[in-house]
């Protein structure tokens, strides 16, 4: 019989602290674990720990139409690249499974529908969020553009500063590397990500660049965050953290509406 869960592979063990990508528009500065968070882990990490479902945070994925949200997502939970558009249908999601400092950890992956018409029903599966993503297309500036407006929308459902934000830029595979055109959008996006109090990554679905240096940026910090949340209420870490699967949002089928 296979184990359940099985156990996770060996591409999504953290231990050290995930670095930002620019410290021009980073959260935090520090290179290491906080050292309540090392302490914390440091006899339960030598023990086999089982999966906690409770150990899980929600990860909310908005941007344009045709930015890359599938994409990028796709990239990282299945390393696939598919070159055809096909538009999302409301919202889908992925679990990604982690093991960071000894500890499994999970992030739930909601891709959402950027066309027009399918808002309404992607907008519903924003609530509960402890990470938004928010997606622009590097060689599309207007995509850049509406990055605050999708930060907006996502935030309606949720409570101010109770999340990780986060603002990518996709395709960096189209812009020639270093050139003007790419350090200009990029000084934009840094002074847009500033404003929306955001961190800022680029990267490429295509060529896989800092796709996975971007997942464990998230997952490290929401993992952190979570850590020491439970900490401040007096909740000893091995128990768990997150609130997405506590009936904040809807109940889903995969690939659903
Ligand atoms: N060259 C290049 N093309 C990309 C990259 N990421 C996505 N694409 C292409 O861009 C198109 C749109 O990608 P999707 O991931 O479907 O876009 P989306 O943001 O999910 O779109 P909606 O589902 O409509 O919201 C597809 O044709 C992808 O192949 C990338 O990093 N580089």
């Amino acid at each position: 019989m296979k184990p359940f869960p099985p156990p996770v592979s060996n591409n999504r063990i953290i231990s050290e602290f995930p670095q930002c990508y620019t410290p021009e528009a980073s959260f935090q500065l520090k290179t290491d674990w906080d050292i309540q968070t090392k302490a914390a882990f440091k006899h339960q990490a030598a023990r086999l720990q089982t999966w906690d479902r409770q150990k899980m945070s929600k990860v909310v994925v908005v941007g344009d139409l045709n930015v890359g949200k599938t994409a990028l997502i796709k990239r990282f939970c299945k390393d696939v690249f598919e070159r055809d558009y096909k538009a999302t249908i409301g919202v889908d999601f992925e679990i990604e499974r982690f093991q960071i400092l000894g500890v499994p950890f999970s992030l739930q992956i909601w891709d959402t529908a950027g066309q027009e018409k399918f808002k309404c029903i992607a907008s519903t599966y924003y609530r509960g969020a402890q990470v938004i993503v928010t997606v622009f297309d590097m060689a599309d500036i207007q995509s850049l553009n509406h990055a605050r407006q999708w930060l907006e929308e996502a935030m309606r459902e949720n409570y101010p500063n109770s999340c990780f934000i986060f603002l990518v830029g996709t395709k960096t595979d189209l812009l020639v590397s270093p050139s003007d055109e790419r350090e200009r959008t990029e000084k934009d996006a840094v002074h847009i990500a500033a404003e929306m109090h955001a961190e800022f990554w680029t990267l490429s679905a295509k060529t896989g660049e800092n796709v996975q240096a971007f997942f464990f940026r998230v997952a490290g910090l929401t993992f952190e965050n979570c850590i020491m949340k439970d900490m401040e209420k007096g909740v000893p870490a091995s128990i768990g953290c997150g609130n997405a699967i506590k009936g904040t949002y809807p109940k889903v089928r995969r690939s659903c509406c």
